[in-house]
């Protein structure tokens, strides 16, 4: 089986677009940076270990031999800035206040992992987001969107309409590049 180690349904959204059958096996994993860690290395040992995590259960399991595990992260980066989940309405405000009107920079990682191999792709990408009023910032909040989002933002909902220019992968920012982790499952789980 292949197994889903996320609990986002953005994630299961787009796995299941690419045709495969898999099971659902969230892993809670510490989200801290390292001291010194760049956000790019942040991201990708975070779908590792959310991928390995998941892998050790399902060895201590013992009841499926043919097995891969997929993980994935994504972070919002502005300026110095990793944007993860919004913890309050202050929090979220602030998130909104450095993307408003500049760039930024989404990184999503994904990570395959099986009984003989761990392969992790990074997959960056650049957005803009035009000028937010207070107005526009707290309607969105309203939404309820911002809060299980990293940055406090979907792009693929209402918050689309901020998107002044993509550079890089849609589905990506959404949470799971659709053809990184397609290679991904060719390479190490179908053919
Ligand atoms: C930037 C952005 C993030 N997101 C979501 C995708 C992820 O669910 C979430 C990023 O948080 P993650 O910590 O990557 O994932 P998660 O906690 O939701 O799920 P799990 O750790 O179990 O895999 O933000 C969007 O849906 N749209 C966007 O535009």
């Amino acid at each position: 089986m292949l197994y889903l180690a996320s609990a986002s349904p953005r994630r299961r959204e787009l796995l299941e677009l690419l045709g495969v059958e898999f099971a659902v096996r969230p892993m809670d994993i510490p989200e801290t940076p390292a001291h010194g860690e760049t956000p790019q290395d942040y991201v990708q040992r975070l779908a590792r270990e959310k991928a390995e995590a998941c892998a050790a259960a399902v060895v201590a399991e013992g009841d499926d031999e043919q097995w891969a595990v997929l993980g994935a992260d994504t972070i919002v980066v502005a300026g110095d800035h990793i944007l993860e989940k919004p913890r309050d309405f202050v929090d979220y405000q602030q998130m909104m206040k450095q993307l408003s009107g500049r760039s930024h920079s989404v990184y999503t990682a994904v990570n395959v992992t099986t009984a003989t191999a761990s392969k992790t792709v990074l997959v960056p990408s650049e957005v803009r987001f035009r000028e937010l009023t207070d107005e526009d910032i707290a309607r969105y909040w309203n939404t309820g969107e911002p809060v299980d989002k990293a940055g406090g933002y979907g792009i693929q909902g209402p918050a689309g309409a901020f998107v002044a220019h993509l550079n890089g992968s849609f589905f990506a920012v959404m949470g799971l590049p659709l053809y990184e982790t397609d290679q991904l499952l060719r390479e190490f789980w179908r053919s």
